[in-house]
């Protein structure tokens, strides 16, 4: 008694400081290292590290303090070993994870196709992706580090020797300060400079966390903007832009963490043009189509992307301007549609509900216009009457792209719309595709694997991989001048008949 509380309160910080800086620097560096190596090395060596993570997280704290303390003595570098022991684990999880995350990322697929080291891959790959994660686990461990050292030595198991908030409490409540008028000068002040510690790092720490995690970022709530034409939207318009996709980016949850299926993507497709997107399967070209009318399944997360369809942000419709905007404004042939024409509704039935879900139209409108669309995909108006197991492939395949149509949309997305039929059906189904995009001057989008095919209807191409944009230009110069490795490893792969006739890709538009 008789101490200066504001001298005790000024060393105590230098001690709970002290102790939380140097827990959450080792706690950090250990839990990383050993949480990236797991991700990283994989295999049994990631279970067992998992194993080891789950029972080190069941310790309890106390309990093993204790018993620590009993071995080497209670002591300021007692309470960092055993803290350390206790926060490594809960860190080593996470940055494992993000490690797991930047492995199957496209540009380390990218790499180790490219036969980069190991060593290469870390130091410009996982380094860099699972850093910015340290900042804000290091706070977080600062944070409980000194809630921590505060318990101990409150219980009497700090260094005997050394000041700290704890110990101040602790000596308060030994002598009774607790229970004498002492308390307002002994125990409140630590108590408020751990509280206000504690506090100011939580704070830092939500903030970085949220700043590097973008699963938190999806919980804040974007205050709605007015839908309004900004100067981008004006020019989008002026410079007759029927679809502008920017910074795309997709991700889907895998192993507790999320990964980019579609990553910084952009784009546009003018009035009346034809953008093939082509890639091999799981490149994200459907994931791309899908982000387009909004309608991504499962637990998809957009970190970052605007689409602009006709100069307006679709982000801003509302329910129902999104429900024009599919089927109406944008036809869309899904990819295996005609494998999920509904067997019990007839072809015209089908038909009738693509009409009436959109608009108003009296019946002999509707029977105008389903005549018409039957003879606009080729199929004699006599097929409205039939059933999907009465149609070929070729004609189911038909029928799908008159439901894409029947609204009169501007904008088509055909999402592998040759899939599954025969060379000969194939070839009809492009070439209808290609008149009706002609005859009634529509934007689209072709997506396929099946090169040959887009290259013979598509304007532009855009090449994806590992749902990166790698490639991108005009159809026909891409095809005879591109020198990226991928797209002329697409393009060594089409089997020629005439090998001489090479260059007459895309020559038929
Ligand atoms: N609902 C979902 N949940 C989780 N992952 C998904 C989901 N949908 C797609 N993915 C993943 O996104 C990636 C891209 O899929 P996408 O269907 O866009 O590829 P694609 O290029 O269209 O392939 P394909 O030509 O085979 O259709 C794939 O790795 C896929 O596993």
């Amino acid at each position: 008694m008789g101490q200066d509380i504001l001298a005790e309160l000024a060393v105590g910080a230098r001690t709970s400081l002290f102790i939380g800086m140097m827990t959450a620097i080792l706690a950090t560096l250990i839990g990383g290292f050993i949480g990236v190596l797991a991700g990283y090395i994989g295999g049994r060596f990631e279970t067992f590290v998992m194993r080891v993570i789950d029972i080190v997280l069941t310790l309890p704290f106390l309990p093993l303090m204790i018993v620590v303390a009993v071995y080497i003595g209670p002591g300021v570098f007692t309470q960092i070993f055993v803290i350390t022991l206790v926060l490594w684990a809960g860190k080593a999880r996470q940055i494992r994870a993000q490690t797991l995350s930047i492995k199957s990322a496209g540009p380390v697929l990218a790499a180790k196709t490219m036969g980069a080291s190991d060593f290469y891959i870390f130091r410009r790959h996982i380094i860099p992706g699972v850093f910015p994660l340290f900042i804000p686990q290091f706070v977080g461990s600062v944070n409980a580090a000194i809630l921590m050292e505060s318990s101990l030595s409150f219980l009497g198991m700090g260094d005997p020797t050394m000041k700290s908030w704890g110990s101040i409490l602790y000596y308060a409540n030994s002598r009774s300060g607790f229970l004498t008028d002492a308390w307002a000068w002994w125990i409140i002040p630590p108590g408020v400079c751990i509280v206000l510690v504690v506090l100011a790092f939580s704070f830092i720490g939500y903030y970085l966390e949220e700043k590097v995690n973008p699963r938190l970022g999806a919980y804040t709530v974007a205050p709605k903007r007015p839908k309004q034409h900004i100067t981008t939207n004006e020019a989008l318009v002026a410079h007759h832009i029927a679809l502008r996709v920017e910074n795309l980016t997709v991700q889907y949850p895998k192993n507790n963490a999320y990964t980019s299926v579609v990553s910084d993507v952009n784009f546009s497709v003018k009035e009346g043009e034809v953008l093939g997107i082509v890639g091999e399967s799981g490149s994200g070209k459907s994931t791309v189509a899908a982000a387009i009318i909004q309608q991504l399944r499962g637990k998809a997360h957009v970190p970052t992307g605007s689409i602009y369809f006709e100069g307006q942000d679709v982000k801003q419709f509302s329910d129902e301007e999104l429900r024009q905007l599919r089927g109406q404004q944008i036809g869309y042939i899904a990819q295996a549609a005609m494998n999920a024409l509904n067997p019990v509704l007839s072809v015209e039935r089908q038909l009738k509900e693509a009409i009436v879900a959109h608009a108003h139209v009296s019946k002999k409108e509707i029977d105008a216009r389903i005549d018409e669309v039957l003879m606009q995909v080729g199929l004699e108006p006599k097929w409205r009457y039939a059933f999907s197991h009465e149609l070929s492939g070729g004609m189911r395949q038909r029928v799908i792209i008159a439901m894409a149509l029947i609204n009169k949309p501007k904008f088509v997305i055909a999402d592998e719309p040759t899939t599954g039929l025969d060379v000969i059906v194939q070839v009809e189904i492009i070439q209808l595709l290609r008149k009706l995009q002609q005859d009634m001057n529509l934007s689209m989008i072709f997506i396929s694997h099946d090169l040959p095919a887009v290259l013979s209807i598509t304007d532009r191409l855009i090449i994806m991989k590992y749902g990166h944009i790698v490639d991108f230009g005009p159809s026909r110069e891409l095809a005879k001048t591109s020198t990226h490795p991928y797209t002329r490893r697409l393009i060594d792969a089409i089997p020629l008949l005439h090998p001489k006739k090479e260059q007459s890709y895309g020559a038929t538009r």
